[in-house]
């Protein structure tokens, strides 16, 4: 099969790899020259603009988006439409919010995919895992890409219609919110408590058959191997949360309480005050006037 893919960032160069690796061909693009010529010396066809990788692909043609969220795909499909009909598969493989997924699928020529990815740049020597959603024969004629992109054949699954896709990644990553807020709860107990203790220790005696083991796990366990157990320089600051605040969102609509992933996602924005929490600062400001409690005061 010969894939076009557009976007060759961290995730998109890996779908470039795994693809080739398993022998189809592929047109590659991306805004960022560099990045074309990383992917060309892997071994895919360098194009040097969207028309140029949609000539560069045959009759029926299935492209795979790997930009950025947002805007970043709407302009690539404004440029993409014209030079694509029925038969053609679009697959966006990006974090998109679901909505916009329904939305382009409507919109769009060809057949279009939403298709979830999990496992991150660190996951690409085990494949990805992928939550598809869109019409069944376009996920069909795709299945031999997302074999390769995915762990193999049980790495990928239809979802359902359009959207399903991306709405059970957008799960997925408030799942991830939570479970990183658990595990973080913990080991900050563990620092902050009562034994000196090494905390790559105990991360790795966890991760050898202890009911919470899992991937995050063996991460906290790298982390501490490279950071130290008090995670050395790494600031109080965590920065992304675009999925998370979208499964808040409908979790609200849907009435649904997530009060775990709500609290994780609090916590990120929380962590983002430069100057301190204002309703932290005003409690103890409080304490004073109710308690005459002493005020511990800034610089
Ligand atoms: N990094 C991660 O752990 C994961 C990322 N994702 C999603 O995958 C998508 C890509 O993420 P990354 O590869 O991490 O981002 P990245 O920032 O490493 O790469 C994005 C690439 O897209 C290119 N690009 C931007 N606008 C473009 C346009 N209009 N036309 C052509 N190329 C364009 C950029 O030059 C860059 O090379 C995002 O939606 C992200 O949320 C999904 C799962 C995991
Ligand atoms: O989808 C992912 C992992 O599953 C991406 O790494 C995503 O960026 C994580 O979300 P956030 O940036 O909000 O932490």
């Amino acid at each position: 099969m010969q894939l076009g893919v557009i976007g060759l960032g961290r995730m998109g160069q890996i779908v470039v790899d795994r693809t080739l690796e398993a022998g189809h061909d592929v047109v590659a693009f991306d805004l960022d020259a560099e990045a074309v010529a990383t992917a060309a010396d892997a071994g895919a066809e360098p194009a040097d603009s969207i028309e140029d990788l949609t000539d560069r692909l045959g009759e029926d043609k299935r492209i795979w988006l790997m930009v950025p969220a947002g805007e970043a795909v709407d302009a690539t499909l404004e440029e993409l439409e014209p030079h694509l009909d029925g038969d053609d598969v679009v697959v966006d493989g990006g974090n998109s919010y679901f909505e916009d997924s329904v939305r382009r699928a409507e919109s769009c020529p060809a057949a279009y995919l939403d298709c979830g990815t999990s496992g991150g740049p660190a996951g690409a020597e085990l494949g990805f895992s992928l939550m598809v959603g869109g019409p069944e024969w376009a996920y069909a004629e795709l299945e031999p890409v997302f074999d390769a992109v995915a762990t193999g054949p049980d790495g990928h699954e239809r979802m359902g219609p359009a959207g399903s896709g991306h709405y059970v990644k957008m799960i997925h990553n408030g799942v991830e919110y939570a479970l990183m807020q658990a595990y973080g709860e913990g080991f900050e107990l563990l620092h902050e408590g009562r034994y000196d203790l090494d905390l790559e220790s105990v991360a790795s005696v966890w991760n050898n058959g202890a009911v919470i083991r899992s991937w995050l796990l063996e991460l906290c366990e790298e982390a501490f191997r490279e950071e130290g157990s008090d995670l050395g320089t790494v600031a109080d600051r965590v920065e992304g949360g675009s999925t998370g605040t979208w499964t808040v969102q409908e979790a609200l609509e849907q009435e649904v309480p997530l009060p775990l992933i709500y609290t994780a996602l609090a916590e990120r924005f929380g962590s983002r005050a430069d100057d301190g929490r204002f309703s932290r600062r005003l409690a103890s400001r409080l304490r004073y006037g109710f308690g005459r409690h002493e005020v511990p005061r800034r610089e």
